[in-house]
């Protein structure tokens, strides 16, 4: 019988076999944990890429936002400028720039992904082979460690300790190449949002460059309409002023100073233009004039039927306004007027201020004021400082072919209280002598002259325009006054000078090719006011006193001379009818001097 008990050789190859099979089963345990920490390695790994993958998305998204910003910014600047074709140009060019940049951004977005999912693959074959060649190598140290029979626990440890260096070490290396293509990427695409940046500067910069030149042309349009539109103004209040005649006659009938006294002068309850006069000996008289003022219009309701001339100043024409009539009649009354109800000169003035001002955003006025005085046909400053008052001034021709009067004091007014200080300065130094017709005769011309300089700064261009308010003396016959000496010799200097300025504004009126300025200190003084397309309102004071009457009719002969017009058409034959029908004589039986006036109205 054979022994059946094992023998010592089985015994220890089966002891080899079940070491054997530990080692195997350890092997796999160590590999199975190599696997799963490999798997956990690559998984990190792609949380990381993923996480790096949604920030440059996110980088991405935020540059289209900017363009998309870009864009309907330049779409806005495009609505308000779509009238400019070039600019349109530029526009969509600027947009299909942007449009290209975008285009751009998105393949780039989508190389990324290709590349990375790419790389992803790559990654994980590379592990797979990796995997394999450590797996080889391991299991050459097993087989190793199994044939030369030697302490199989360490050795697995060992080589599974080498495994995970070795595995470690090929993943970081891995993660710093693609930390690294990924700061390229971040790299390349820094860059391209500094090409994309450095391209919208140089698109605006020529936007810019394209605005300006539209804004330069545009402005250019808008000042050659300003000025087109001044001077259509300019012409149109001339056109006006014109229509209703550059010289003009009023009437003013003072209201009668006592309740005693008899009124001998009415006006026409049909017509404003006609007044009636009735002698002392019954003869009824009708005289027509361009308007009569009613005596109950107040000192303002007067100034506003002659400020339109006024403002005329200030478009660069010369005015003259003046105050005519018989010692007594009001002419100071309404030029100067009491200080608590100021006449013309002041209120005409101060209208000027307040046109420059209106009008002083674009055009810089300057308004200067001289005071004159003509006495005995000579001249006199009278806000002359200097202590030789009496001295006397000349008239001169300058090389302009100007009249000027050298030494005139000459004061620049810039606010209503200097106007009133100049004008107060000026009255005091007006000779007023007492004369048999009127205890405070003025017996001089007084000449209140505003310079008005009118500086454009939108056009650059320059006007002067002069207004002339003249307080005339007194015109009473030299017969009635009874003057003697120094009184008559000034009665015949008054006297002669109205004349003289009555020749001037009548051939004026008429047209005549010789006006003759030079007779008298007086007209050769308003030579430069009085020519050309200079307006003229002569205001005939008149005195409503029966006692008066013969002063008044003097007075009106002198307005009807100057303001003689031929007139023709239906206006003559209403006129006509009108001092006809109200004198109840016939057309034979009216003057000559009742021929009608122009009708118009001033406003
Ligand atoms: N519209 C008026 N309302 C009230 N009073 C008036 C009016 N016009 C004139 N007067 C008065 O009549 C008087 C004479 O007026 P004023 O001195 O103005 O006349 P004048 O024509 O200037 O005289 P002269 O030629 O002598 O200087 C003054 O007392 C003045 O106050």
């Amino acid at each position: 019988m054979g022994d059946q008990s094992p023998s010592h050789s089985d015994y220890s190859s089966s002891v080899e076999s079940s070491n054997y099979f530990q080692q195997c089963k350890y092997i796999h345990e160590v590999e199975l944990v190599n696997m799963k920490l490999q798997m956990r390695i690559l998984e990190t790994h792609l949380e990381t890429k993923d996480r790096l993958l949604r920030n440059l998305e996110d980088i991405i998204d935020e540059q289209e936002t900017r363009i998309a910003n870009m864009e309907d910014f330049i779409q806005g600047r495009t609505a308000a400028y779509t009238p400019s074709t070039v600019m349109l140009h530029g526009i969509s060019a600027l947009s299909l720039d942007f449009g290209s940049l975008s285009e751009e951004n998105l393949r780039l977005k989508e190389a990324l992904r290709a590349g990375q999912r790419k790389e992803r693959i790559n990654e994980l074959m590379e592990a797979d082979e990796d995997y394999e060649s450590d797996m080889t190598s391991v299991s050459g140290e097993c087989d190793s460690a199994r044939n030369g029979n030697s302490d199989v626990m360490s050795q697995s440890a060992i080589v599974a300790s080498k495994a995970r260096a070795f595995i470690d070490e090929h993943q970081i290396s891995r993660l710093k190449r693609c930390a690294e293509e990924l700061k390229n990427e971040k790299d390349e695409l820094k860059r391209l949002s500094q090409d994309m940046k450095d391209a919208f500067t140089v698109c605006m910069g020529e936007v810019k460059l394209l605005l300006e030149s539209k804004t330069v042309d545009f402005f250019k349009v808008l000042m050659e309409r300003y000025k087109a539109e001044m001077e259509r103004r300019k012409t149109l209040h001339n056109q006006l002023v014109e229509l209703n005649g550059n010289i003009r006659v009023f009437y003013r009938i003072r209201p009668l100073l006592s309740i005693r006294d008899q009124a001998a002068i009415r006006i026409d309850s049909m017509d404003e233009g006609v007044v009636h006069l009735e002698h002392s000996s019954g003869r009824k008289t009708s005289r027509a004039a361009d308007f009569v003022i009613p005596t109950k219009y107040s000192q303002n309701e007067i100034f506003d039927k002659v400020s339109p001339i006024v403002t005329s100043c200030i478009d660069g024409y010369n005015v003259c306004i003046f105050a005519y009539g018989h010692t007594g009649s009001g002419k100071t009354y309404t030029m100067e007027g009491p200080s608590e109800d100021p006449g013309i000169n002041q209120r005409a003035i101060l209208q000027l201020f307040e046109a420059s001002q209106e009008r002083g955003n674009d055009i810089e006025y300057t308004i200067k004021l001289s005071m004159i005085e003509i006495y005995n046909d000579k001249i006199r400053d009278l806000l002359s400082t200097s202590s030789s008052t009496s001295s006397s001034l000349t008239l001169r021709r300058d090389d302009s072919g100007h009249l000027s009067i050298p030494g005139l004091e000459c004061r620049q007014v810039t606010s209503p209280s200097d106007v009133t200080n100049v004008l107060k300065e000026g009255s005091t130094s007006r000779v007023v002598a007492a004369t048999d017709a009127n205890a405070n005769s003025s017996r001089s011309h007084v000449i209140v002259r505003v310079n008005v300089h009118a500086k454009n700064n939108v056009t650059g261009t320059t006007t002067i325009g002069r207004l002339n308010l003249v307080d005339l003396a007194g015109s009473e016959r030299v017969s009635q006054t009874n003057a003697t000496g120094q009184l008559l010799k000034e009665a015949q200097a008054i006297n002669k000078s109205l004349s003289e300025l009555g020749n001037v504004v009548f051939a004026l009126r008429q047209g005549q090719k010789h006006v003759p300025f030079r007779n008298c200190v007086l007209t050769r003084l308003l030579e430069d006011s009085l020519h050309g397309d200079s307006k003229t309102l002569v205001l005939v004071h008149i005195s409503p006193e029966e006692t008066h009457v013969c002063e008044s009719i003097s007075s009106i002969n002198f307005a009807e001379k100057i303001g003689q017009v031929q007139m023709k058409g239906p206006a003559a034959f209403k006129r006509a009818e009108s001092v006809r029908k109200s004198t109840g004589v016939g057309r034979k039986d009216a003057s000559p001097q009742t021929t009608p006036k122009k009708t118009n109205k001033l406003n």
